[in-house]
């Protein structure tokens, strides 16, 4: 954990440097949708995508070949300078800290577009003093050029000393901004032996207890259910309990198969259920399962404002469908319920769908 005292702590870390967020403001930032700057025709489709969806990131990092690291840098200052991203946050994916591109990336980012840029993704963090490094260079180039608002952090959870110090990450920085799972390089670091980029593994699983026959001995060959289970279910969880204790945001990443949309909605869901606000989009087709998912459903706000309306000041205990409702469930509610009010003032059709709901009594 950091040493610094209370104050300190929220005090620019370079004369001239805006001021550190108390907050960090939770914008809705379903999709993060990775596009390569280097890539002309990826790249001609961004301003197209500004208006439906959350957060557009220009990726430096892993997926860009060494020779279009510069390419992909400068495309992203011509994009970011060229274009109005009126709702759409600009997010980027820096190169790792240990890189010979990432002390360019930042030199040349920040002066150029820092005023644009909302949140800048560190790869492949190890603990808190990656993001010291990160924190104050950021001051020292926010103050030299002159940029009015900090630009906030975002960390990549993906390697085992990064899960160990999960907490330290967090709690760095008062531009923390949130976490995501990097299941690909996680696996890697970690000696997973699973090679896909997130999602399931049908080997990790749990199989039904075998039946037994008349004389009670265990019929180990019969047919059997198998479940498969969540590989980074204890990753999220944990990542999404140290983002809460730390007031910043947890987020799922990538899902390669790209092929599979219902695969990818359900690792989205998961996600989302277990405290996630948002994930990362890799293809065009992901935005749109980001969107549907990481968006509380008609049914759930029905129901949430159901208890709302009918736990009056919060206290005591009431029955809904022959469910007891009380200050606990009313607080589930108001989770769901404001993030539904957060969406609909920037996604009109969710907002139509929201307002059409009738609360029962
Ligand atoms: C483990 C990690 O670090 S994950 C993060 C790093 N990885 C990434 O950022 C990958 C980003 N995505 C991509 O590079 C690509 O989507 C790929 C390589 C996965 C697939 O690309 P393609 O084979 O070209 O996909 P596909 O043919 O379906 O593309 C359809 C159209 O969508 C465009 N497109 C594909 N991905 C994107 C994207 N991320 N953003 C914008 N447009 C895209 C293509 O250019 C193509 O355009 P066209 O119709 O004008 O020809
Ligand atoms: O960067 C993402 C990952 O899964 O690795
Ligand atoms: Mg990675």
């Amino acid at each position: 954990m950091s040493h610094k005292s209370p104050k300190d702590f929220f005090r620019p870390l370079a004369v001239g440097a805006p001021a550190p967020l108390r907050e960090i403001p939770a914008r809705p930032s379903r999709a993060i949708h990775f596009f390569d700057p280097s890539n002309e025709k990826m790249a001609a489709k961004v301003p197209g995508m500004i208006g439906t969806v959350d957060v557009l990131l220009g990726n430096l990092e892993d997926a860009i070949k060494a020779d279009n690291k510069v390419a992909a840098r400068e495309g992203l200052v011509k994009i970011a300078q060229s274009t109005d991203f009126g709702p759409t946050q600009l997010w980027t994916r820096i190169n790792a800290l240990d890189s010979p591109w990432v002390l360019d990336d930042l030199t040349t980012l920040v002066p150029a577009i820092g005023d644009k840029l909302d949140v800048i993704m560190v790869p492949k963090v190890q603990g808190a003093e990656d993001i010291h490094y990160v924190d104050r260079l950021l001051a020292q180039l926010e103050a030299k050029a002159g940029i009015q608002r900090p630009i906030l952090i975002h960390a990549i959870l993906e390697t085992a000393r990064g899960v160990a110090n999960v907490e330290e990450i967090c709690g760095a920085s008062p531009r923390m901004q949130g976490l995501s799972l990097g299941p690909a390089d996680l696996a890697a670091d970690r000696k997973m032996k699973t090679t896909r980029v997130g999602g399931g593994h049908p080997g990790y699983l749990v199989r039904q207890d075998p039946p037994k026959d008349a004389d009670g001995n265990s019929q180990i060959d019969a047919q059997r259910s198998v479940f498969q289970q969540d590989l980074w279910h204890y990753t999220i969880a944990k990542m999404v309990d140290a983002c809460a204790t730390h007031g910043i945001y947890p987020y799922y990443g990538p899902f390669g198969d790209i092929a599979d949309v219902v695969a990818c909605e359900d690792q989205f869901r998961n996600a989302f259920l277990l405290g996630c606000v948002g994930t990362w989009s890799l293809h065009p087709k992901q935005i749109a399962i980001a969107n549907r998912v990481f968006s509380p459903s008609v049914e759930d706000i029905a129901h949430a404002r159901r208890v709302v309306a009918a736990m009056g000041d919060g206290t005591g205990a009431v029955m809904i469908d022959g469910k007891m409702e009380d200050d606990a469930s009313l607080k589930q509610c108001l989770v769901l319920v404001e993030l539904a009010e957060k969406l609909a003032e920037i996604d009109p059709e969710l907002k139509k769908q929201y307002d059409a709901i009738e609360v029962q009594a």
